[in-house]
C-alpha cells in the first residue's frame, strides 16, 4: 500500500463511519458532536504536535503527526472533501514552485 493509499483508506473509512453510524465508532461519534468539536479536537492535536516538535521524541512526534492526518481528514470527510482535492492543490502548487525555482536558476 502506498504512502497517499493509507489516507485514502483511512477517509474511506470515516466516510463509511459517517453514513453509517455505530456506538463503538470514535469517528461516528465525533461526527455526530458536529463541525465545533471536530475543530476542538484538531486544535488539540495540533497544539499537541508543536508540543512534541518542541523536545518531544520522534516516535512522540510520528505518533502526532498521525492524529493530526487523521482529525484532518475527518474535517475534510465532514464536508465532504476528498483528499484528491488536497493533492491536486499541492500538486498545482508544486508545479508553480518547480516553474519559479527554474526561473531564478535561468537567471
Ligand atoms: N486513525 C484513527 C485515529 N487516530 C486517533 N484516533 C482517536 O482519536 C482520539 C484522540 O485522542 P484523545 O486522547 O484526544 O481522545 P479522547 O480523550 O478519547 O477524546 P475526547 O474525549 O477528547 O473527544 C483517540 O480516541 C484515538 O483513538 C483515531 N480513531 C480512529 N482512527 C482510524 O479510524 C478508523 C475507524 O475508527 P472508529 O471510528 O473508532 O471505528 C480506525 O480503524 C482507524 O483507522
Amino acid at each position: 500500500m502506498q504512502n497517499d493509499d493509507i489516507l485514502q483508506a483511512v477517509y474511506q473509512v470515516i466516510r463509511e463511519r459517517k453514513a453509517n453510524p455505530s456506538e463503538q465508532s470514535y469517528t461516528a461519534s465525533l461526527m455526530a458532536k458536529g463541525i465545533d468539536k471536530i475543530l476542538k479536537k484538531l486544535g488539540e492535536e495540533a497544539t499537541e504536535l508543536v508540543v512534541a516538535g518542541k523536545g518531544g521524541s520522534r516516535d512522540e512526534i510520528v505518533y502526532e503527526t498521525a492524529d493530526l492526518f487523521f482529525h484532518t481528514l475527518v474535517l475534510l470527510g465532514y464536508y465532504d472533501i476528498v483528499p484528491d482535492e488536497v493533492y491536486a492543490e499541492l500538486r498545482r502548487r508544486f508545479g508553480i514552485s518547480g516553474i519559479a525555482e527554474k526561473e531564478s536558476r535561468e537567471k
